[in-house]
């Protein structure tokens, strides 16, 4: 499908009084990694949920594939696969049982099962620990198995609810290889993280919420010039950070900051300039957004 694989306009949901998705549109291009980045309860896995047909809305649309939620929800369940929700692992079962089992289930034939478990196996790099039984599997190789059950039939958009938390970061850069390979083959990743590094490096666009309100869409780049110019960091004698500033960049700007510096802390402190980080975006959005909710 050329074009938004995900349409989502004027989307709003309520738990009891509380609103916590309060209007979201977001157009997701097809084929691209696709992150939501938010603080905790921002409503990433409730927007997560009603997109993937779990939940219902109170208002607004969701297309996904061109299909709506509401009115063709078998049609948009038949183009999404989403981890760790329709897919239960049983930790009694082997990796390669378990892979087995939901390729029967999703009526597969015996021998397409056993070819495609050998084929997910060895993608997931779970083919050493095959026939061990699941609930000996670290975190890594549990998310890993989780995520090829998810693909044992190939969907244009795949859903992954923050897919590397509680990971090391051995597993959490396997996780991105996996992901990039999988948009290679085509597939939308839509994922939710926390991590600032990993919308970074792995999205091609990134969608900053807070408080159930899109804060800023666009390329990490793009993101990052927002927050402007360059960041002034002090450092004390032992290397700690202990102060940042936002600068231009300009040498008037950056000599104007720095001298308001020196003359509330000592000017033997060590200055580093850098260009803004994912960290500084996502600060300054939200705290943005915070004082907006609080005028
Ligand atoms: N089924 C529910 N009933 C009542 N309140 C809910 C329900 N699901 C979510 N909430 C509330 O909605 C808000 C948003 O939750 P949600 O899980 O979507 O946020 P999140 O951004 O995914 O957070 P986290 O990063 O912590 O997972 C939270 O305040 C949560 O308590």
């Amino acid at each position: 499908m050329r074009g938004n694989v995900i349409e989502v306009k004027g989307l709003r949901k309520k738990f009891g009084h509380q609103i916590v998705l309060d209007g979201i549109d977001l157009a997701v291009p097809t084929g691209t990694v696709y992150a939501l980045l938010g603080p905790n309860g921002a409503g990433k896995t409730t927007l997560i949920n009603i997109m993937s047909t779990l939940v219902a809305p109170d208002e607004g649309s969701v297309k996904i594939a061109g299909y709506d939620i509401v009115t063709d929800k078998n049609m948009v369940k038949r183009s999404i696969s989403l981890t760790g929700q329709f897919a239960a692992v049983d930790e009694m079962l082997t990796g390669e049982e378990n892979l087995r089992m939901i390729c029967r289930l999703s009526g597969l034939t015996v021998a397409e099962s056993n070819v495609r478990t050998v084929e997910l196996l060895q993608h997931f790099d779970l083919t050493a620990a095959a026939r061990k039984s699941v609930k000996t599997y670290s975190g890594g190789m549990r998310r890993r198995l989780d995520i090829a059950i998810s693909l044992v039939i190939s969907r244009p958009v795949l859903f992954l609810d923050e897919p590397t938390t509680g990971l090391d970061t051995i597993s959490r850069r396997a996780l991105w290889k996996i992901i990039d390979q999988l948009k290679e083959r085509g597939i939308t990743v839509f994922l939710t993280t926390q991590y600032l590094e990993e919308a970074d490096q792995l999205a091609d666009i990134i969608t900053v919420i807070d408080e159930g309100r899109v804060v800023a869409t666009g390329t990490a780049k793009e993101l990052k010039s927002r927050v402007g110019g360059e960041v002034i960091e002090l450092f004390n004698d032992k290397d700690d950070l202990i102060r940042t500033v936002s600068t231009t960049g300009s040498i008037h700007d950056i000599r104007q900051k720095l001298n308001e510096l020196a003359s509330i802390v000592s000017p033997e402190l060590r200055v580093n300039i850098r260009k803004p980080s994912m960290d500084d975006v996502f600060l300054a959005l939200t705290a943005k957004e915070m004082e907006r909710s609080l005028s």
